[in-house]
């Protein structure tokens, strides 16, 4: 990538893509900011420093946070740790939280900006690719409870997000494959480029450097800024970015987070399609094409982790059932998102047979 880009989220805050651009973080910072609480994860510390020593050249007083890995780190307890360093420093309503970290660094961190004082700035710094192309886009915020992932959060829009591409070079492979499955959903519910791009050269997608990567990066956060700026609060067109996610949230709760969000979300995405193939709405090719393009770069597309009965009580909870109806986000074609509501018990379990290896 030579220029970064800047990709606007409504009017709701920019999303700087490039590389080599961490140095953009203090321009994000409002002005009236005095100090500002950089929360990174554990065992990560290396572009956490990088982000608080630009911080602190640019005249702000800056801590640090270091909160447990992973999934670990959306709890309720964490957040009340965040809250106590918050309250010890008297951070006030023009203070700012920073999260530097994947996807559960920017739900954390997000949640507690949302609730200290009610809502105080948070810029994100994402460093996983799920979380540069989707969690830290958009203001959704959340931890998880002991019954069900993101039960607790907050709508809360950051002051500003930097990805810089080139963090991407010391992330795991398998984090790396595990962002490609939001990337992809970005394909399937709006932008069939991504397919193409994915299908020609999947190896090239899962570089950290190629050109590739750069632009399904810029075309998943564009995906997002736009159904984000049509419905920042999910009334109901937000919803289709949650596509797969149904029983995705489910095959991660019930495996005790043993399982990536990137990798429940592609089976989730096979299951909505099969879903779709039995209603009608999605064709041969089209399920087979969520099997073949998931599969090019490495995710899963099969399941047999947990009994129906076990995945139905978890997919209960989700936030899009409405009493005892579920509601699924299903493809009526490619590109055309709909919503599949109530469906029979016998179609679900046929559904998830259907994953079997
Ligand atoms: N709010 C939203 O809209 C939204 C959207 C999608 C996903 N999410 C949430 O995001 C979370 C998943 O995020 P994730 O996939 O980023 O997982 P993660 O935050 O657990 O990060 C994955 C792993 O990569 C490590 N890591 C992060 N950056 C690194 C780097 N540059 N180099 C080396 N290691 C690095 C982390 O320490 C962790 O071990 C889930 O909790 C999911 O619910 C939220
Ligand atoms: O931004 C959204 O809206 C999404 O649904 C994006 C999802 O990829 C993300 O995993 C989100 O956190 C799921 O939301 P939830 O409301 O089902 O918890
Ligand atoms: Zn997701």
């Amino acid at each position: 990538m030579s220029e970064p880009v800047v990709i606007a989220v409504g009017d709701l805050h920019d999303v700087v893509v490039g590389r080599g651009v961490l140095e953009r973080v203090p321009g994000l910072v409002p002005d009236a900011a005095r100090q500002v609480l950089v929360v990174r994860p554990e065992g990560l510390e290396r572009y956490a420093s990088a982000v608080a020593a630009g911080l602190r050249d640019a005249g702000l007083v800056v801590h640090e946070a270091a909160v447990p890995d992973a999934e670990r780190a959306k709890t309720s307890a964490v957040a009340a740790e965040l809250w106590a360093v918050l309250g010890q420093h008297a951070f006030t309503r023009t203070d700012v939280v920073v999260s530097v970290g994947g996807g559960t660094v920017t739900d954390l961190a997000g949640f507690v900006a949302a609730t200290w004082l009610r809502g105080v700035p948070v810029v994100h710094v994402p460093t996983t690719l799920l979380a540069m192309v989707d969690a830290a886009v958009g203001g959704k915020t959340g931890i998880n409870t002991a019954e069900g992932k993101n039960l607790v959060g907050a709508f809360h829009s950051p002051a500003g997000v930097v990805c810089d591409l080139d963090v991407l070079e010391t992330l795991p492979p398998a984090d790396l494959v595990a962002g490609l499955a939001e990337v992809v959903k970005g394909g399937f519910i709006a932008d069939p480029r991504i397919l193409e791009l994915v299908e020609g050269a999947p190896a090239d997608a899962a570089r950290w450097d190629s050109p590739v990567l750069a632009e399904l990066v810029r075309r998943k956060v564009a995906v997002k800024a736009e159904v984000v700026a049509a419905d920042p609060r999910e009334a109901f067109r937000r919803e289709v970015l949650n596509y797969g996610h149904t029983l995705g949230h489910a095959v991660e709760q019930v495996s005790g987070f043993g399982v990536r969000h990137g990798e429940a979300v592609a089976v989730g995405m096979v299951f909505a399609a099969e879903l779709g193939h039995r209603t009608g709405t999605v064709s041969d090719e089209l399920l087979a094409r969520h099997r073949s393009v998931l599969a090019a770069v490495g995710l899963p597309t099969t399941y047999d982790g947990a009994s129906f009965e076990a995945l139905l009580a978890a997919m209960a909870r989700d936030k899009k059932s409405r009493g005892s109806l579920l509601r699924f986000v299903v493809l009526d074609g490619l590109a055309n998102p709909v919503r599949l509501e109530g469906p029979d018990e016998s179609l679900l379990r046929a559904a998830l047979d259907a994953l079997a290896p």
